[in-house]
C-alpha cells in the first residue's frame, strides 16, 4: 500500500501543495506559520483542507503499520493484524480523536425571549476520551448546569458538543476547561457549571490496577461562581440527576 503519499488535493495557486511533503508536514507548517498551538487536545481543523483528512489517514495507517512491525507483529502473515493499521488509523482519526481534526458540531442559538433566568441542568452525558499520556481510554459521565443569559441551545447540543471536545487526548482538568469554553462561546450564560467524573483506564487496565478509582472534578463559571446559593442549587441538582438512573 502507498500510503504516505503525498498531498493529493493539489490546487494551483498553492505553494505547499506542489511540494513533495507528507500532508501531516504540510498541516504542520501552516499552523505554525499561524503560530497556532496544536497540542493534544486542541483542534486543527481549520487547517486541514478538503480531501487532506483522507490523505491524513494513509499516512497514519502507514506509520501505525511500522510502529506494528517495530513491536516484530508479523503483519503480513498475521490474519487478524492485517488491516490494523488502516482501523487504528480511521479510528483516532474519525472516532476517539475526532474533535482534534473535524470541526465543531453546528449548533443554533435561539433568543431567550422570555428571559428564563432559572437555572437547569443537563445530564449525565456519557464522555469518552484517552489520557495524553498513554493513549488509554477515560470514560466517564458529564453534568452541565446553565443559568441562561440572552441565548439558548438545544439540550442535544450539550451532549454534542461535549462528545466533541472530550474526543481528542486530554487530561481531566483541561477537557472540563476546554468544555466551559465552548459552551460560553455558544450561549454566553450568566451561570456555568459543568462536573464530570471519569475514570482512567491508565490507572484501572495498567499502571496501579485500581479498577474501581475515579476522578471528579468541575468548573463553576460566572454567577455560579459569585453566587454560593445558586453554586449549592446546581451541586444538589446534579446529586439528583446523578441517582435517578441513566433510564426511564
Ligand atoms: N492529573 C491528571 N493525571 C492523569 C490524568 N490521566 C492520567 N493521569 C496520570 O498521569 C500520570 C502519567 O505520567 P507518569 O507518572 O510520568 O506516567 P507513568 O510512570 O506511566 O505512571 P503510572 O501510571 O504510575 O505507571 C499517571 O500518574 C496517570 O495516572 C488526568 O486526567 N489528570
Amino acid at each position: 500500500m502507498t500510503s504516505t503519499q503525498p498531498n493529493q488535493n493539489i490546487n494551483e495557486g498553492h505553494e505547499d501543495q506542489i511540494s513533495c511533503k507528507l500532508v501531516s508536514e504540510i498541516i504542520r507548517s501552516r499552523i505554525k506559520s499561524d503560530k497556532v498551538r496544536f497540542h493534544a487536545n486542541d483542534n486543527i481543523a481549520d487547517y486541514i483542507y478538503p480531501g487532506e483528512l483522507e490523505t491524513l489517514e494513509k499516512e497514519v495507517a502507514s506509520r501505525v503499520r511500522e510502529l506494528l512491525k517495530t513491536l516484530l507483529i508479523d503483519v503480513d502473515n498475521d490474519h487478524n493484524t492485517q488491516e490494523t493499521a488502516e482501523r487504528v488509523s480511521r479510528m483516532y482519526i474519525n472516532e476517539v480523536f475526532k474533535g482534534r481534526y473535524h470541526k465543531q458540531p453546528k449548533v443554533t442559538s435561539f433568543p431567550n425571549d422570555k428571559n428564563l433566568d432559572e437555572i437547569y441542568t443537563v445530564g449525565p452525558i456519557t464522555v469518552r476520551s484517552a489520557c495524553s499520556h498513554h493513549l488509554v481510554p477515560i470514560l466517564g459521565d458529564c453534568w452541565i448546569g446553565i443559568k441562561p443569559g440572552e441565548k439558548v441551545i438545544g439540550l442535544s447540543k450539550f451532549a454534542r458538543v461535549a462528545d466533541w471536545v472530550f474526543s481528542r487526548p486530554h487530561i481531566q482538568e483541561e477537557a472540563v476547561m476546554i468544555l466551559a469554553d465552548e459552551i460560553e462561546n455558544l450561549c454566553e450564560p450568566k451561570g456555568l457549571g459543568i462536573i464530570v467524573k471519569a475514570q482512567h483506564y491508565c490507572m484501572k487496565w495498567r499502571g496501579v490496577k485500581e479498577p474501581d478509582t475515579s476522578m471528579i472534578n468541575s468548573v463553576v463559571r460566572g454567577d455560579f461562581r459569585h453566587d454560593p446559593i445558586l453554586k449549592q442549587e446546581f451541586f444538589e441538582l446534579v446529586r439528583q440527576q446523578s441517582t435517578v438512573g441513566k433510564n426511564y
